[in-house]
């Protein structure tokens, strides 16, 4: 049997992958691996987990987003749907990318097992398309307050096709600002 917990699949923005984990199952149940630093430092998982993160998101329809930390902060982040299904979107903000400002989303469930495994210099959000999603995070740099920063997940300049009417948002997430020409992208 293949020692391999982990199909990696690369997406069209660099170093952003899709981590699908494999499920070891018998008469009782199964067996999933959620993190192996050996297998995912191959996918660019190159630091120690510095925290892990779960939140519940009980309205289908909601959306959280866009999050990330400002350098010297900046975080990956692998993005794990244990309960529903959301969908899951990542920005590129790194100044001197071919992708600069693009996004890719993926739909990850319980079900199809599949992760975000989001490289630094990326904003994150997603849509839930079930109720009471759970989402489970892990960070490879603690939550810095002061270095959070956010873009409008409702910004025309990024032109995300959420795919469900949006049914509840955050106030502070409803404020984040829209881009302009002062936000010049994220460098290490
Ligand atoms: C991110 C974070 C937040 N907090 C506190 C700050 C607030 O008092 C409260 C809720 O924070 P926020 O509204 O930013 O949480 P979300 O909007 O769910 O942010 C989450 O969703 C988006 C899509 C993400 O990508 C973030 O990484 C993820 O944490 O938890 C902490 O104490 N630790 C943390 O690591």
């Amino acid at each position: 049997m293949s020692l391999s917990r982990f199909a990696t699949t690369d997406l069209p923005l660099a170093g952003l992958k899709l981590i699908e984990r494999q499920n070891l199952g018998d008469s009782r149940g199964f067996l999933s691996r959620m993190f192996c630093a050996e297998e995912l430092a191959a996918a660019g998982w190159a630091k120690p987990v510095a925290q892990i993160n779960l939140t519940m998101t009980a309205r289908k329809g909601t959306v959280r987003g866009m999050h990330f930390q400002h350098p010297p902060h900046s975080e990956m982040k692998l993005v794990n749907c244990i309960r529903g299904a959301v969908w899951d979107v990542a920005v590129d903000l790194r100044a001197d990318s071919s992708t600069y400002l693009k996004w890719h989303a993926e739909e990850l469930s319980a079900d199809n097992r599949r992760s975000l495994l989001i490289p630094e210099g990326f904003a994150h959000g997603f849509q839930t398309l079930t109720g009471d999603c759970e989402l489970l995070y892990l960070h490879s740099v603690p939550y810095v307050p002061g270095a959070e920063g956010a873009l409008n997940s409702q910004d025309a300049a990024l032109g995300i096709n959420w795919p469900l009417e949006i049914t509840e948002m955050s106030e502070r997430d409803r404020r984040h600002p829209y881009l302009t020409e002062e936000f010049t992208g994220l460098t290490p």
